[in-house]
């Protein structure tokens, strides 16, 4: 059980250590075993195959291509041709009464949403296009919860079973449009949402701009946390979104301007623009931005941005097929030919021609890239994924795609992130994201999953075993739940000891540095994995107090008939130092029982 060294895992690691009399702590809370290190683990384009309405009817210019008057119009086409609605309404929007329409309400903006539009509003922030990505990714949340609840209730299809974003652009009048036919949002939930800071996210990006205090670095903080849907105004004027929850009867459209601190929400009348159900978002382009409404550069950045999203992402894109046309032959042509009339008829003259239409353009991959095999998937693909899918802006320190078969099946990539966002007391980091055969379940666990001094791996989980409707007490109580937890941190223990492996010793002591005090709690929280814990924990010792060594480094350095690990824990690598305990230590070289009756060091027992 013991003994075995840690370099036969870590091939290559760093050199060895200096003789250390002492590891010390620079932790008060630290919690150093008293036993010797102990052996490791080993470790398309192409037309929508679903949209029934437009199957084999192609969208031709003279249908689609017209210079449409505004986005009123656009709007109107488009909410009629879309698959999205499942009934036509043909009435127009002249047979509105004006009169019945009800009236806007207007809502003041909470103080914290005032802070942060000012900001995104005024800030100079130059990679504007994540708005994108944002509104993307809100769209294909509503998505996995409506997918999520029909299991369930099954009639929330029925107004539209297909699941899918769509988006649109005007690009003569600076306008983008982008559909859900997710779960959309009640008027209650409307307010809620976008009027308050809902999101963790965005609260955990005020926090931090609360505790820097330069301009510069708020706008880079934009990038870095996702500021969710305010992203919009990032591009846009005004922003209005129309929306319909499968719980209410009605469609209401909140509507806001980018220099306002008041937003107003009003009921959908027009007949045109109803939806059966999800959200139709509008983005009025502002005068520098409105190069976002091409199509090629929505298209651009949909690829760019959304490449993991699990819906199918359609874009609105003219199109050309070539064409044989007859052509009016030469009358002087045709005379030299001969007697004319016998010979048109029967030598007609044809040219190609490019035919121009428009139609929606699957723009994405949807295959989940934990579905796919390894081998197959490169670095850069697991980085990017990554940082979509949580919201990160520097890569990873490292990652683990598996599979588990047996007993309990399922897939995962779990990941290591360079840097500390949540910190340990964080109860619910949402780092892991449950699917349960491709249906997002929950990223809300509350050590379910992930043990929480664990909390900082991130990852995606794939289940074939647990069913759909799984519930917070399914997961408390089920034995697949427990057996896959006990794999999972099994493969985060061998992805953090890959980079204490690492031939780069940086990259260890910064994960030390972020992470340290995650497995110290471990330590003393979690007995069962003590033996994956010991070999990635680090100390100062008294002969290396500016590189951090492992137990396993100390062991090799001691004296022949040292017969234990000496330590002491303190605030401070300076006060450890000075504690007068070592005296005796630094006198005999590491002896020190006699120091065992002062509490304050300890001997560990090999
Ligand atoms: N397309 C949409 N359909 C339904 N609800 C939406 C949509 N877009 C936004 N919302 C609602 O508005 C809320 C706030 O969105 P926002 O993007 O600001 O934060 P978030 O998505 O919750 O968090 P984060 O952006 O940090 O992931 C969402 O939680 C959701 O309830």
């Amino acid at each position: 059980m013991l003994g075995a060294s840690r370099r036969s895992l870590c091939a290559g690691a760093a050199a060895r250590r200096h003789a250390a009399a002492f590891a010390v702590s620079g932790d008060a809370a630290a919690a150093a075993p008293t036993a010797s290190p102990v052996n490791p683990p080993r470790s398309v384009t192409n037309q929508e195959p679903g949209v029934s309405r437009h199957a084999g009817k192609r969208l031709f210019s003279v249908l689609a291509a017209p210079k449409l008057n505004g986005a009123k119009d656009v709007a109107s086409l488009k909410l009629r041709e879309s698959s999205l609605v499942g009934r036509r309404y043909e009435s127009s929007a002249a047979a509105v009464d004006s009169s019945d329409v009800p009236p806007a309400e207007k809502f003041e903006y909470q103080a914290e949403v005032n802070r942060l539009m000012d900001l995104i509003v005024h800030s100079l922030y130059s990679n504007k296009e994540v708005f994108l990505r944002e509104l993307v990714s809100n769209a294909s949340d509503a998505l996995d919860k409506l997918r999520y609840m029909s299991v369930t209730e099954p009639d929330l299809l029925k107004d539209g079973p297909e699941l899918h974003i769509r988006i649109e652009t005007d690009k003569d009048n600076g306008i983008i449009m982008i559909t859900d036919s997710g779960i959309g949002m009640t008027r209650q939930e409307l307010v809620d949402s976008l009027g308050t800071i809902a999101s963790s996210g965005t609260a955990k990006f005020l926090k931090t701009l609360k505790e820097s205090q330069e301009a510069s670095v708020d706008s880079n903080l934009i990038g870095q946390f996702g500021v969710g849907f305010y992203s919009a105004f990032l591009v846009s004027d005004k922003v209005a979104v129309s929306t319909k929850s499968p719980k209410s009867e009605k469609q209401y459209v909140w509507e806001s301007e980018a220099e306002s601190n008041s937003y107003t929400i009003r009921e959908e009348t027009d007949p045109e623009k109803l939806i059966p159900r999800g959200t139709h978002l509008t983005l009025y382009l502002k005068r520098d931005d409105k190069g976002f409404a091409h199509p090629e550069r929505i298209q651009k950045l949909v690829k760019n941005y959304s490449q993991f999203v699990s819906f199918p992402i359609y874009t609105w894109q003219e199109k050309g097929f070539t064409k044989e046309v007859e052509v009016d032959e030469d009358p002087a042509e045709a005379k030299t030919e001969g007697d004319g009339e016998t010979k048109k008829e029967t030598n007609k003259k044809t040219k190609t021609v490019v035919e121009k239409y428009w139609d929606w353009e699957l723009t994405n991959e949807t295959q989940p890239i934990w579905l796919r095999n390894p081998r197959e998937v490169s670095t850069e693909e697991y980085n990017e994924f990554y940082k979509k899918t949580f919201n990160e802006y520097l890569n990873p320190l490292a990652s683990s795609h598996f599979t588990t078969e047996g007993e309990v099946e399922f897939r995962s990539i779990l990941y290591v992130p360079a840097t500390k966002k949540e910190d340990i007391t964080d109860r619910k980091t949402k780092n892991i994201r449950l699917y349960v055969k491709r249906v997002f379940i929950s990223d809300d666990f509350d050590g379910e999953l992930f043990p929480r001094y664990l909390s900082f791996v991130k990852g995606v989980v794939d289940s074939n075993d647990l069913p759909l409707n799984v519930s917070r007490e399914i997961l408390q109580e089920s034995r697949i739940v427990r057996i896959m937890r006990k794999r999972l941190v099994r493969k985060a223990f061998d992805m953090i000891l890959g980079i204490s492996c690492s031939e780069n010793r940086d990259e260890y002591e910064a994960f030390w540095e972020n992470y340290g005090k995650f497995l110290k709690l471990g330590c003393m929280e979690d007995k069962e994995n003590h033996k994956r814990i010991a070999p990635l924990l680090r100390f100062f010792s008294s002969q290396s107090n500016e590189e951090l060594i492992s137990l396993d480094e100390y062991v090799e350095s001691m004296k022949p008939e040292q017969k234990a690990i000496y330590y002491i824990a303190g605030d401070s690598l300076s006060s450890a130092k000075n504690a007068p305990f070592l005296e005796k230590l630094n006198e005999k070289g590491y002896e020190g029982p006699s120091c065992q009756q002062h509490g304050g060091l300890q001997r560990g027992v090999n």
